[in-house]
């Protein structure tokens, strides 16, 4: 892995690791801006085709923005270029140039947006093409966008954000991103016991907290898809795959939790979905690119997964 100082490319990162043995996720940089117009602020302009999105497959943050702009109908909109799932010293690539300005390597677009950049190298990036320039590289916040700020070219209204339950959702996230979306990393990377079995308990704390909640209803705020519920999806269909062996998230698997297991189908089975979840790039991602964690970079056969089975979700519903 690597990063970028001062605009440039460093292949060696780790120098910069936490002597706490924890997992720290960087804050993104880039951040997205609303689409009012705030004099001397960059402004999103609702236009088709001045976009474009940059993702991994593997990548549990940017699979977020992926299902967005499927549920909210923005492919012709707003085009992607995948990179190739393993992330080795030059970071995240692409398998061949990118098309807008034949860049190889995920970096050089951090680079041409700011020369100085300092930081991490992330998918999900929400390219410019006119002002060139990245607009956003925090998937919650293009999620956001991607739900509302599209509406009168897509006409497609779906909200998954919806104002009366910007409370519920918020509080929703406020536990699944440090309990299960991160913590499946903080158990993953944690380089000391004690901070892996801290990252461990908080993660199937919280698990535990949802299969609960999910015994009483459909989805994570009452029998309606929200936000939240995609937020949680992404890292809930890498767990069994990935996190219960990789990161070593073993207590029990998802397919272990009933309530939790009919909500994964469920929420794969929702039209369009399916494709955007590709096994072959999260398991190569995962178990080729971490080295410090699996030397060998041998990528496991299973498990045999089929989130097409029945679900008994519907029973909830009015
Ligand atoms: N907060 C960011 C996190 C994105 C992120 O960490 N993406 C990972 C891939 S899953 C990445 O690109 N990591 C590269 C690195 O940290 O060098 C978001 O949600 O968009």
């Amino acid at each position: 892995m690597g990063m970028m100082i001062h605009g440039v490319w460093e292949t060696d990162d780790g120098k910069w690791a936490a002597k706490d043995g924890k997992f720290h996720r960087a804050p993104s940089k880039f951040h997205c801006p609303s689409t009012s117009n705030e004099t001397g602020k960059y402004e999103l302009k609702v236009e088709a085709d001045r976009y474009h999105l940059y993702v991994s497959l593997a990548c549990p943050w940017a699979h977020r923005a992926l299902i967005f702009r499927k549920l909210k109908g923005l492919e012709e909109i707003i085009p992607v270029t995948v990179v190739q799932p393993h992330m080795l010293d030059q970071g995240w690539q692409f398998s061949e140039p990118e098309p807008l300005y034949g860049f190889t390597h995920a970096h050089q677009l951090y680079g041409k947006a700011d020369p100085h950049y300092t930081g991490r190298v992330t998918v999900p990036i929400l390219w410019d093409k006119k002002e060139e320039r990245i607009v956003c590289n925090e998937s919650a916040e293009i999620i956001r966008i991607f739900n509302s700020a599209f509406n009168g070219l897509t006409g497609n209204s779906d909200d998954y954000y919806p104002e009366a339950l910007h409370s519920e959702i918020d509080l929703i996230n406020a536990f699944v991103y440090p309990g299960i979306n991160n913590g499946v990393y903080k158990c993953g990377f944690a380089t000391l016991q004690q901070a892996y079995e801290e990252a461990f308990d908080n993660l199937f704390a919280a698990l535990d907290k949802v299969e609960g909640m999910l015994s009483e209803q459909r989805y994570l705020v009452g029998n309606r898809i929200t936000e939240a519920d995609w937020r949680l999806f992404t890292t809930l269909i890498r767990f069994d795959a990935v996190y219960v062996g990789h990161f070593k998230c073993n207590r029990n698997r998802i397919a272990d939790m009933p309530n939790l297991t009919g909500y994964l189908r469920d929420l794969y089975q929702q039209p369009g979905i399916a494709e955007t979840v590709d096994f072959e790039h999260i398991k190569e991602h995962y178990y080729y690119s971490h080295e410090s964690i699996n030397p060998t970079r041998i990528v496991p056969k299973g498990p045999a997964l089929d989130f097409g089975l029945p679900h008994d979700r519907a029973r909830f519903s009015s």
